[in-house]
């Protein structure tokens, strides 16, 4: 067979952009290097080496990215354009000649790449022939083109179009899955490219079934955005909020792959800075945190309760006098921080200037009384000070602070758990079961272990109530650090001027500690280089941060509670969000966008929908499409886009072995590619985990949400249908994960939806 000459023609041009790809590679090098080697003496330069490194690091970084298939596509237009030019080649980075004029390659992201994604004959756009190249290892392997225009046929060059046998998308979604997820540049479709490159400003919805590419579509409006907008959200940055870790390690390779680096992923428990939240609520419990309509009262109620009022009797001794702290003194003083309407730590100032004052006219009205006729013998300046005599005691400032203290939102969260007293006074109107749900034991656990995902967006309502801010956290921290390291100074010069020679040998433990302070300096100025962290990880610290777009993905699965704290991080509302209200699980989570978006943005939020299943071959969507019909009859199936001819089918297992059943059923099988054992119960999936062969997943459903696997195997449908309020919904997630092959492994009668599928007493392959 003669060569097809087109390999030959577009390997040159590929050589030519490898070739000026490997320049731009050894300039970036360079320049990082140098700018490594200058000295930095003050700040300004410093701050001026570190923007250079970040810049250059960062070009590497897409250097590196862009090699793997770095060319793919290429237009031939119809006409050629203004400069002469007909023909546009596309692929994972911009690449310019090093005349900085002509283009060897469009970013897939530049408009002039976008016909890439949507010509179709009935609709061109310009296009003559589009070709997609398959390249491996700086080679090209095969080339196919498509012919736009009528009467012009795959064969103008006697070569056929299916050079490969199958396009470049049914051959990506034929791959076996390797546990992480790809981009699809080469591949976005039409539907999907016109929510990637929305230009809408405000909140963007996109519904679509299982497998219609919602995740892939979120990732690679990120990078557009960055790069369409890079000069704004480099500096606000980008947030994507997906359901768990194992979700976000299953997308965190994506954007990297197409050079961005600087997007904050993270969970809602992940949300809030210097908590990792481990702990677990009861499927009630964290409904009821979710609520905004339960919780938000009870914890402004917890706020209220902290602004108390003291006991009769109370005084404090100052200048030689009880002077009496009663209600009437710490009443004034909290109607004056109320009237602020700040929040509660920012308003302790107002009421503590309203105590002083009170205190200082009822010491007054006593020490300054005439004998003879009781009017106030003491003058105005001698009332100032006075109050300021009463600000500055230790004593009277301890004793009135009690009614106004300073709050953490932890520290009362947990209050709120741990102290009976304190938790029903502020749930009036709970049930008790209700309230017994909140009931935590006051461990003294290490910082952070016991909060739960739910807690989290009950810490942030709370930072607002009161007024906490952890970037002011942080900066307090750093100024005691400064205030530690200027005491260990001093030490230290007293502990040299004075020192014998032999103190080496001699130290005191209490005076080495002013060395390791002194090292600590060191650590310090370090603290300041931290300045320059990438915006993602400024992000990440500062609980006040405000981006300048947020991804939320499976965003069916967060309750009101979370959209709150997920709303303060984007006062532009200028989101996209991902997700499907058929696959909502928990039972705190969304069934209506509608009802989550209105009162946010009234009706100014947009829907995109997805249509396309790209994940799930037809012989399975008919049974997942068959419960789609019972969870929510108005939505239409997504469309599988291939069949494979492999049918699913059941293996009956003996009473409580159905999960044993299936692991033999995974082993035995040797299935090619991935292989996930989906379970209702945590427990035993974890338990079943170990010990499996490379290839074999153990998983609990919440977190195979969102994940994809080649071979799925369902242990008994019936328990994950019942287990929870949402359970077919479940089901409805574990039917969807398999690209390929689905087997159901049960003992319990099948739901209805599964009672046809054909059984097999083993597996063939
Ligand atoms: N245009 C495309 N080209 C190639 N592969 C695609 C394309 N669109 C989607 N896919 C693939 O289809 C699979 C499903 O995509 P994705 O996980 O984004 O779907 P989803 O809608 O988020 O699904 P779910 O709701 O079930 O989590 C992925 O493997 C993805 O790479």
């Amino acid at each position: 067979m003669t060569p097809d000459p087109r390999l030959a023609e577009e390997q040159v041009h590929l050589d030519a952009v490898y070739a000026r790809l490997d320049r731009m590679r050894a300039t970036a090098d360079r320049r990082l290097s140098e700018t490594l080697l200058e000295s930095a003496g003050t700040p300004q330069a410093l701050s001026e080496r570190e923007s250079y490194e970040r810049h250059y690091t960062q070009m590497l970084t897409r250097i590196d990215a862009a090699e793997h298939n770095l060319y793919f596509g290429r237009l031939d237009m119809s006409e050629p354009d203004a400069a002469g030019n007909d023909i546009a080649r596309i692929g994972r980075m911009g690449i310019l000649d090093d005349d900085q004029v002509t283009t060897l390659l469009l970013d897939w992201r530049a408009p002039l790449s976008r016909p890439f994604y949507l010509a179709t004959p009935a609709s061109p756009e310009g296009v003559r022939r589009r070709r997609h190249l398959r390249t491996r290892t700086r080679a090209v392997r095969s080339v196919s083109d498509e012919y736009l225009l009528s009467g012009e046929v795959d064969a103008g060059d006697g070569h056929d179009a299916s050079v490969v046998n199958e396009t470049a998308l049914v051959a990506a979604l034929n791959a076996a899955r390797t546990g992480e997820m790809t981009d699809i540049v080469e591949t976005i479709q039409r539907e999907q490219d016109e929510i990637i490159r929305n230009a809408h400003r405000g909140v963007m919805v996109v519904q679509g079934g299982p497998g219609t590419g919602k995740t892939a579509v979120a990732l690679h409006r990120a990078a557009y955005l960055l790069y369409t907008h890079r000069d704004v959200l480099s500096r606000s940055g980008v947030l994507i909020i997906g359901p768990n870790d194992t979700f976000l390690d299953y997308i965190a390779q994506v954007l990297p792959s197409l050079g961005e680096t600087g997007v904050l992923l993270s969970t809602v428990g992940n949300l809030f800075p210097g908590i990792r939240a481990a702990g677990v609520d009861s499927r009630r419990a964290a409904e009821l945190k979710g609520d905004a309509d339960r919780i938000l009262p009870v914890l402004r109620a917890a706020v209220r309760a902290r602004q108390s009022l003291p006991p009769a009797g109370l005084y404090v001794n100052f200048d030689g006098y009880r002077v009496p702290v009663d209600s009437a003194v710490i009443k004034a003083a909290r109607a004056a921080a109320r009237s602020t309407r700040r929040p509660h730590n920012l308003a302790q100032r107002a009421f503590l200037r309203t105590a002083f004052d009170e205190l200082a006219a009822v010491h007054a009205r006593k020490l300054g009384a005439s004998t003879l006729d009781g009017s106030q013998l003491l003058t105005a300046a001698d009332l100032d000070d006075i109050r300021v005599e009463l600000s500055t005691d230790d004593d009277v400032v301890r004793t009135v602070l009690q009614f106004w203290p300073t709050l953490h939102p932890q520290d009362l969260l947990r209050d709120l758990y741990a102290d009976s007293r304190f938790r029903r006074g502020a749930t009036r109107g709970w049930s008790d079961e209700d309230r017994a749900e909140l009931q935590r034991d006051a461990a003294p656990l290490p910082e952070a272990a016991d909060m739960s995902p739910a807690d989290v967006p009950l810490l942030d309502e709370l930072a607002e109530l009161i007024g906490y801010r952890t970037d002011e956290a942080l900066r307090e921290q750093k100024a005691q650090w400064r205030r530690r390291i200027a005491e260990a100074q001093d030490a230290l010069d007293i502990l040299t001027g004075s020192a014998p020679q032999d103190i080496e040998d001699d130290m005191d433990p209490e005076l080495l500690m002013a060395y390791d302070l002194i090292d600590a300096e060191q650590l310090a100025e370090r603290q300041e280089v931290t300045e320059y962290r990438t915006t993602a990880e400024r992000a990440y610290d500062d609980r006040s941060w405000t981006f300048g777009h947020v991804i939320v993905d499976e965003a069916q699965e967060l309750s009101t509670m979370a959209w709150r704290m997920i709303m303060r991080r984007i006062p532009n509302r200028w989101m996209t969000i991902i997700g499907d209200t058929a696959q909502t699980g928990d039972s705190a989570g969304t069934t209506s966008w509608e009802r989550i978006f209105t009162p946010y943005v009234a009706n100014r939020w947009r829907l995109r929908e997805l249509t396309v299943n790209y994940r799930t071959p037809s012989e399975i969507t008919r049974y997942a499409n068959r419960l789609l019909a019972l969870i929510d009859p108005s939505q239409t199936p997504p469309e599988s886009l291939r069949s494979n001819g492999i049918e699913p089918y059941r293996v009956e297992a003996p009473a409580g072995e159905a999960l044993a059943t299936a692991l033999t059923v995974a082993e035995e099988a040797d299935w090619p590619g991935l292989t996930a054992v989906l379970v209702a119960d945590t427990a035993a999936a974890a338990a079943a985990t170990a010990d499996r062969p490379d290839g074999i997943r153990v998983l609990p459903l919440h977190d195979a949400k969102g994940l994809e696997f080649d071979n799925v195997i369902v242990v008994e449908p019936h328990a994950l249908a019942t287990t929870s309020p949402r359970g077919l919904s479940d089901l409805y997630v574990a039917l969807t994960r398999a690209t390929q092959r689905l087997v159901v492994v049960h003992h319990d009668p099948l739901p209805e939806a599964l009672a046809d599928l054909p059984q097999k007493q083993s597996d063939p392959r």
